[in-house]
């Protein structure tokens, strides 16, 4: 029943790939297709298919260079803007009828707004079907009425008919003019290379092991056949015991070989891993913290997984697939030798089996990018779930979460269900290819017996050769399967490679000498639709000076430390260090001289000391001072092993103002030229809050100190306050002077005043 039912989905399998492959192939040759990288990607991807279809191969990082991407993904306006600035020339229409669309069938390949959160590329409109790319899914053949359904949305809160937003893209001639990305395999092929580099010797030592094995493959044939064919037929015992012999022993040394082959790939294996991995995690210290911001956390730990599967191919699968070529090599060699029909009978075989095989390749490319969307997206509910563990359990919301995991659980099901199903299906009809082989084989052989025109002895040896011949072809193409799905885990990989990298020109910062200037600063998260978070800032930082930000929450006031640190390098306006553009300066020299305490720091799982020194060595007087400062003395004095007590994730739990001295100690030790900090004792009761400025100020009395807070008794003392309002400065002065001139600051003041929890001492 069961083989019925799988000999059934393997003609259906085989008719439908004939109707998509042939067919839609035939009809419509230009359609290429890229996948999208991650889920924001969608527009950039259709983009690329575009530039495609008119000879162009652009990466997705030129692109996404050019446009800012938002957290949800690109616009139209994105698109358009994107595809302006590399040559097309973009229009867009808003369709109400679903009969316009043939309007634009000379304006073909275009780009549709889908589902309303999503882009896809349209090839073509049939009669009965439009056929279009969709980066996350492949080239489908959709109906008009499903094109409707995902195409045509009404506007949210708007009354008017549903309507498609479609962007049409002609190429002009600056496209033609525009640099091909070509160059984009050469680099993957110079990052195989660098990890395979210095295990050359462990590939030759394999190799010249896979030639012995070979020599002693090539020997057992012959040593069959004249037992049968000259020890029997003579009746010549002593031979017969020489030549079993000397099978035995190439049978043990053959073991012998293969069990040292085995420990040397495993040895390179473990090798080749670290080497990639630690490439990788070098890499992503590298990129940007906007990188950071986008990326879903499942993402790129599915993508740290992607890497066991490119280094079981380096390793296991590439010497599988030499093993096998040679080995095939060999045995048809001695195939042809023995009897052409027989090899001529088996290649016949083998491209049938070969071909079988390949049918389903796309199909489990699809499988594959589903598996890891769904992988990635149930990473990213499991971390969630447990860093969120307190909320979870506050709130009762298990259900709500457990709900999300297990859908995506049931996506996880149908995708392995898929993969089993294609699997069975594959191996089922190459058990049938086999087994026929072996019938039609068998035949000729009797056949050739009873013609007198082969010797017993010659098909005991052709069935001893076809059977040394079968396991290598099917590890051929098992290599292949491999190679599919290590490429595309490669590419994944490779997308990474291609973000940018953090700038780390030469142009170092030795020594801070004058000021800090923003000039007319305007600034904004995401793309083309968001609208700017900073608007025309002008902020002096004089050396020595103490500089206070203040504000209502949501005014970018973090965001001004954030552009200081360079964060983010596509401001708008200046931001210079003595007068050198922040920008064109290696950050990381800068960054050195900067303490620095944010609202979401982190506390490292590591002891106090290390956590304080961020570093494996450090010196103790300095960590004492800054516990010190930081007024953590006390503290220290409760911990069981002192400094050198465990904290964070997995130590002792820790008070948000026990975190916040430890941040404030961290800042400290580092001895910085300019500390920022940003709230940072915003969790304190006013007497250590007291203490810890008192300390900083004896401390930092010729440092230059940039101050956000919210309890204004914390920024009275700076020389120069500025006040955030909507992104802009409100107004700015000493303590004094703005609550004399009675604005925005006073009323701040006086508000805090009524609660309370400020007394203006004067
Ligand atoms: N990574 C980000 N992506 C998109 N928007 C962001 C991002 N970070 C901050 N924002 C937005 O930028 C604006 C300014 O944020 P910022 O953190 O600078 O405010 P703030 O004045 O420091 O607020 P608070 O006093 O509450 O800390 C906010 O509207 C915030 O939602």
């Amino acid at each position: 029943m069961n083989t019925l039912f799988f000999q059934l989905l393997s003609v259906i399998t085989v008719l439908r790939w004939v109707n998509q492959k042939l067919i839609v192939n035939h009809m419509y040759k230009k359609r290429p297709f890229y996948r999208q990288k991650n889920s924001m990607d969608c527009g950039i991807t259709c983009l690329r298919m575009i530039c495609k279809y008119y000879g162009k191969r652009i990466a997705a990082s030129t692109l996404l260079n050019i446009v800012e991407v938002e957290n949800v993904g690109i616009s139209m306006a994105g698109i358009k803007k994107t595809g302006e600035s590399i040559g097309l020339d973009v229009q867009g229409f808003r369709l109400t009828e679903l009969d316009q669309l043939k309007l634009l069938s000379k304006d073909l390949p275009f780009i549709v707004h889908w589902n309303r959160k999503h882009f896809v590329t349209v090839y073509s409109l049939g009669k009965r079907s439009i056929v279009i790319g969709d980066p996350a899914k492949g080239i489908l053949r959709v109906s008009y009425k499903e094109f409707y359904k995902k195409a045509f949305k009404t506007d949210r809160g708007s009354a008017q008919a549903p309507a498609a937003n479609i962007l049409t893209l002609e190429p002009t001639e600056a496209f033609e003019k525009i640099q091909d990305d070509k160059s984009q395999r050469l680099p993957k092929i110079d990052f195989i290379k660098k990890h395979l580099r210095d295990k050359k010797f462990y590939f030759v030592v394999i190799f010249l092991g896979l030639l012995a094995l070979m020599s002693i493959q090539f020997v057992l044939p012959f040593l069959t056949k004249n037992v049968v064919d000259v020890g029997i037929k003579n009746g010549d015992l002593d031979m017969i015991k020489y030549l079993l012999m000397g099978q035995f022993f190439l049978i043990i040394s053959k073991a012998i070989f293969e069990a040292s082959r085995n420990y040397i790939i495993q040895h390179l294996s473990v090798r080749i891993n670290y080497s990639l991995l630690a490439n990788f995690i070098e890499k992503l210290f590298k990129l940007t913290v906007p990188f950071f911001e986008k990326r879903k956390i499942g993402d790129l730990l599915q993508r740290i997984k992607d890497h066991q599967r490119v280094e079981f191919f380096l390793t296991k699968s590439l010497l599988n697939v030499s093993i096998s070529i040679l080995t095939v090599m060999v045995f048809s060699t001695v195939l042809f030798i023995f009897n052409k029909i027989f090899f001529f009978l088996f290649l016949g075989a083998t491209v049938l089996y070969v071909s079988w095989i390949m049918i389903f390749l796309p199909t489990r490319k699809k499988i594959d990018w589903e598996r890891f969307e769904v992988g990635s997206r149930n990473q990213t509910i499991l971390v969630q779930a447990i860093s969120g563990i307190q909320d979870l359990k506050i709130y009762g919301a298990f259900p709500y979460l457990l709900s999300k995991w297990k859908s995506n659980q049931k996506d996880y099901i149908k995708n392995a269900f898929k993969t089993l199903k294609i699997t069975q299906i594959q191996e089922t009809g190459a058990s049938y290819i086999y087994q026929l082989s072996q019938i039609v084989i068998l035949f000729f052989s009797a056949r050739l017996i009873i013609m007198n025109q082969l010797t017993i002895g010659s098909m005991l040896s052709i069935q001893f050769i076809i059977g040394q011949l079968i396991s290598p072809v099917q590890q051929l193409l098992m290599s292949v399967i491999f190679g599919v799905e290590a490429k595309l885990s490669f590419d994944r990989i490779f997308d990474l490679w291609d973000a940018p990298e953090e700038n780390h020109q030469d142009n170092k910062i030795e020594d801070f000498e004058s000021k800090i200037a923003f000039k007319n600063v305007r600034f904004k998260h995401g793309g083309h639709q968001s609208s700017f978070i900073l608007n025309d800032v002008n902020i002096e930082i004089r050396k020595g000076e103490t500089i206070a930000i203040v504000g209502s929450s949501g005014s970018g006031k973090t965001t001004i430390l954030k552009l200081l640190l360079g964060y983010y390098s596509d401001y708008n306006g200046s931001i210079s260090i003595d007068n050198r553009e922040l920008n064109s300066l290696n950050i990381e020299s800068w960054r050195k001289k900067c303490g620095v305490v944010l609202q979401d720091n982190y506390i490292f799982s590591d002891t106090l000391a290390k956590n304080i020194a961020l570093s494996e060595k450090f010196d103790m007087n300095k960590i004492r001072e800054a516990v010190r400062i930081a007024d953590l003395d006390q503290y220290v004095k409760t911990l069981p092993l002192k400094y050198n007590t465990v904290i964070g994730d997995d130590g002792m739990g820790l008070s948000q103002g026990q975190k916040q001295r430890i941040l404030i100690a961290r800042a400290v030790y580092k001895q910085p030229e300019i500390l920022l900090l940003d709230e940072a004792t915003n969790a304190l009761d006013s007497e250590t809050e007291t203490n810890i400025i008192n300390n900083l100020n004896g401390h930092a009395s010729k440092k230059t100190v940039v101050l956000i807070a919210h309890r204004l008794s914390t920024v009275k003392h700076a020389n120069k306050i500025y006040v955030f309002k909507d992104g802009m400065i409100g107004e700015s002065g000493s303590h004094d002077e703005l609550i004399n001139s009675g604005g925005i600051y006073y009323n701040l003041v006086q508000r805090q005043l009524n609660q309370s929890t400020y007394a203006i001492s004067q």
